[in-house]
């Protein structure tokens, strides 16, 4: 049986401020990396040690996975980092909030913009400040590489083939693997994953520093998907993350 681990960042500034993220690089409040040490304690009473890890190139994720790993003791394990992973890109949202935003077009498409298959958000172009090649840890990104605003379906596309030739082979070599994401690029790959529809993936929301453990067949087929800690306290995160312009009224 193998065994990969999933984590989302703990709580950003810019949850914390209700507003669209995708790839700006915002910090983890206190709350967000109270919530990481507390995964890195759950981790630890996991019987089985994680031998590998990866994240994204975004400060909240790579936080998350050094509190999580330094609980453990881990910090010296072998780590990834890769744009791959990444935030999916929200394009022309990033920095707006998302209750603002609902307000002037509508609940339903933000709803369609935060959760379906395909429906990409509004696009930056090569003018904005928000053009990824402006900052030098995307230079070596080709053109078609480059997001100007990504769906689901966008970031499936750079996470999945990331996953199946930098992570599948560790994990079949027998290792037990650690990804440190993001809500979104972890939808993408829970989605393919677990075979999970176009229709049914716009419910899954993944809260903020929980461990997701998934074990795997040999054919790296789902056996089990556990969320690690107290039910209630996930399902309560989980409700915060579908619905985050509720929690501020
Ligand atoms: O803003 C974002 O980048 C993501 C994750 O925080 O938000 P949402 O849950 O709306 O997809």
């Amino acid at each position: 049986m193998h065994r990969v681990v999933l984590v989302r960042h703990g709580e950003s500034i810019w949850n914390q401020e209700n507003r669209f993220t995708g790839w700006t690089d915002v910090d983890l409040t206190e709350k967000g990396v109270h919530e990481a040490f507390k995964a890195g304690q759950l981790l630890k009473d996991f019987p089985y040690e994680v031998d590998i890890a990866f994240t994204s190139v975004l400060k909240r994720a790579i936080k998350t996975m050094n509190y999580i790993l330094d609980q453990d003791d881990l910090l010296w394990i072998p780590i990834y980092k890769s744009w791959k992973l990444n935030e999916r890109h929200y394009g022309a949202l990033q920095g707006l909030n998302k209750q603002e935003t609902a307000a002037k077009y509508g609940e339903e498409q933000v709803r369609l913009w935060r959760r379906s298959f395909d429906v990409p958000p509004l696009k930056i172009t090569v003018d904005d400040d928000r053009y990824p090649q402006r900052d030098k840890r995307y230079k070596e990104l080709t053109e078609p590489e480059i997001p100007l605003g990504e769906s689901l379906k966008d970031t499936i596309a750079r996470v999945v083939p990331y996953w199946e030739s930098e992570i599948v082979p560790h994990i079949k070599a027998g290792k037990n693997v650690l990804v440190v994401a993001h809500g979104n690029s972890l939808r993408a790959l829970m989605k393919v994953l677990e075979n999970i529809s176009d229709e049914d993936i716009i419910d899954l929301n993944i809260p903020t520093a929980v461990p997701i453990l998934y074990e795997l067949d040999d054919q790296l087929r789902p056996l089990n998907r556990h969320f690690l800690g107290d039910q209630e306290r996930v399902q309560e995160k989980i409700n915060v993350v579908a619905n985050p312009g509720k929690i501020m009224e």
